[in-house]
């Protein structure tokens, strides 16, 4: 087995493990009944695009992936899988209990129907939209109103993305408002000796929230990695171990407060009235005389009974951390090469300024969205090109051959889904930033290696609500202002842990110019 790995290993597209223990924090492995299933045909879908030796973007997802096959895998192997059933993510208590980190595929399978059911319906789409809009131009506000003498806006888009998304992510999950954007501008006024803004809502909790998902998702990392001995006992990391604790108490106690009044507010609410629209809101009435989803599947499996609170709290805070940052990143990137690429930038002006005097007095909606097709190829091309989430994983529970090698049953795959968008064996220049490359004809359309959003039945629930998103930024935005890079010729330079990331990405932001 370590010798098939290392033949597979070194600088190729996808990796193996035979362990039964999922060891990354993507998590996304599942156990199948047989090979037949989808997952495992979604990693012979993924393998025959990995052609080419394609370098992987950054540093594997952990440190000791890599370097631990060299010291003797079986012993990583072995010593991972104690960590994880004994201390790991159970410790931390996030795992086993949403989707993202849950290898039980029948709990899986349960709480994925919940989600799938409140995210992808066309009423959510179209909500999302209307919601989207309001958010933007909110945004925007906040943009004109800090300008500087000259007129323009200089900031760190990276932490407005960011904010941004966490707004409008908990927002589409949990119907309230956290006020996480106004509380990033009056904290950026008071940093520059100016009077903040008069506030109605509570920013300190906003803040606190915003950070408290973050260290979260830091948590999860440092949970998986640190093992507990070291934890515990060494003085730096016994106060870090300490504070992912306490921060999870803090977050899942306001989510679990949320849960109980929204019972209790479903309860109060008149039946002739209507129900608020958001994920959770449909989570509690699923398959009841409230039920808020136009969708009605009726299946034994599903209708048997409701989910319980921690079920609805594992779902809520995953879909908040899968949610936030991929697509705020993204956002971060479209900035980039639009600045980088005048020419990509002048030929979606054209798209917007047609749009919008089509538009007139109208709001967006989800068909008129549809009819911004440049935008979209913006979109898809740096989603290929610079791919925010670059690998998944999946497990195999039988045997199967891939590659020529016979890999056996509990093998973890870790496919590059970065090396899938970049093969050149399927895509004319890969390394060329080319939107228009999704008109022409070209020979990567046949096969359509695209896959952004994973695959099979794991695939990203949030990819329509990804994609309305990213075009109702691009398409508000940018219609308005213009946004520039501060310095110029900023490098390409991403970190990467288990995502792409720009640290930070000061921009110019100030009311568009009429010559692009
Ligand atoms: C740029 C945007 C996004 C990208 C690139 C992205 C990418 C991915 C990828 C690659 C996976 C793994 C799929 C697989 O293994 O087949 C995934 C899973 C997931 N994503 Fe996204 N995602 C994005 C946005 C979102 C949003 C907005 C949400 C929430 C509304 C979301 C929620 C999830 C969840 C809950 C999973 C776990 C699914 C499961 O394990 O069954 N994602 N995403």
């Amino acid at each position: 087995m370590p010798e098939a790995y290392r033949k597979h290993s070194t600088g190729t597209t996808f990796l193996a493990f035979n362990t039964t223990t999922t060891t990354t924090t993507t998590a996304t492995a599942t156990t199948t009944k047989n090979k037949q299933e989808e997952e495992i045909y979604t990693c012979h879908f993924y393998y025959k695009y990995f052609m080419r030796e394609n370098p992987l973007p950054g540093p594997l997802p952990l440190p000791f992936v890599g370097n631990i096959i060299d010291r003797g895998f079986d012993e990583f192997d072995e010593y991972t899988e104690r960590m994880q059933k004994k201390y790991g993510l159970d410790e931390l208590d996030v795992a086993g209990k949403g989707i993202a980190l849950n290898h039980n595929v029948n709990v899986w399978k349960f709480n994925r129907h919940f989600i799938s059911r409140a995210l992808l319906t066309p009423s959510f789409s179209k909500y999302s939209v209307i919601w989207t809009q309001n958010l933007v131009e909110e945004m925007m506000d906040y943009w004109k109103d800090g300008e500087d003498d000259d007129g323009n806006f200089k900031t760190n888009i990276v932490e407005w993305s960011h904010r941004f998304t966490t707004d409008s992510i908990t927002h589409f999950t949990t119907g309230m408002r956290v006020h996480t954007i106004e509380a990033h501008y009056n904290e950026l006024l008071l940093s520059r000796n100016k009077k903040p803004r008069k506030s109605v809502n509570d920013l300190k909790d906003a803040t606190k929230f915003f950070k408290s998902i973050k260290t979260l998702i830091i948590g999860v990392y440092f949970f998986i990695i640190v093992p507990p001995f070291i934890r515990k006992y060494f003085p730096f990391l016994s106060n870090e171990n300490k504070k992912h604790l306490q921060n999870r108490d803090w977050l899942f106690s306001k989510i679990d407060e949320l849960i109980k009044s929204r019972r209790r507010e479903i309860e109060y609410t008149p039946l002739n009235q209507p129900l608020r629209f958001d994920m959770l809101t449909s989570m509690l009435t699923a398959y009841t005389d409230r039920d808020i989803c136009e969708v009605k599947y009726y299946d034994e499996e599903y209708t048997s009974r409701p989910l319980t609170d921690e079920e609805v709290r594992g779902n809520l805070w995953e879909t908040f951390v899968a949610g936030i940052d991929t697509t705020a990143n993204l956002f971060t990137f479209v900035v980039y090469f639009l600045d980088k690429y005048p020419n990509v930038l002048r030929k979606l002006r054209d798209e917007l300024d047609l749009f919008f005097k089509k538009l007139g007095d109208h709001r967006l909606d989800l068909d008129c969205l549809s009819q911004l097709v440049y935008t979209e190829a913006i979109i898809k091309e740096i989603f290929r090109i610079y791919t925010p989430a670059p690998y998944t994983a999946r497990n195999s529970t039988a045997e199967d051959v891939v590659a020529g090698l016979v890999w056996p049953e509990g093998t973890q795959y870790i496919i590059n889904i970065h090396g899938v968008n970049n093969n050149e064996v399927y895509w004319d220049e890969p390394e060329k930033f080319n939107p228009e490359r999704w008109f022409n004809n070209q020979k990567s359309e046949k096969l359509m290696p695209h896959v952004v959003f994973g695959g099979g039945r794991r695939v990203c629930p949030g990819r329509k609500l990804s994609y309305i998103e990213l075009k109702c930024m691009i398409a508000l935005i940018y219609h308005k202002l213009d946004i520039e890079l501060v310095v110029k010729d900023t490098p390409l330079k991403t970190k990467f842990v288990l995502i792409r990331a720009f640290p930070e990405l000061n921009v110019r932001i100030k009311p568009r110019q009429n010559n692009i």
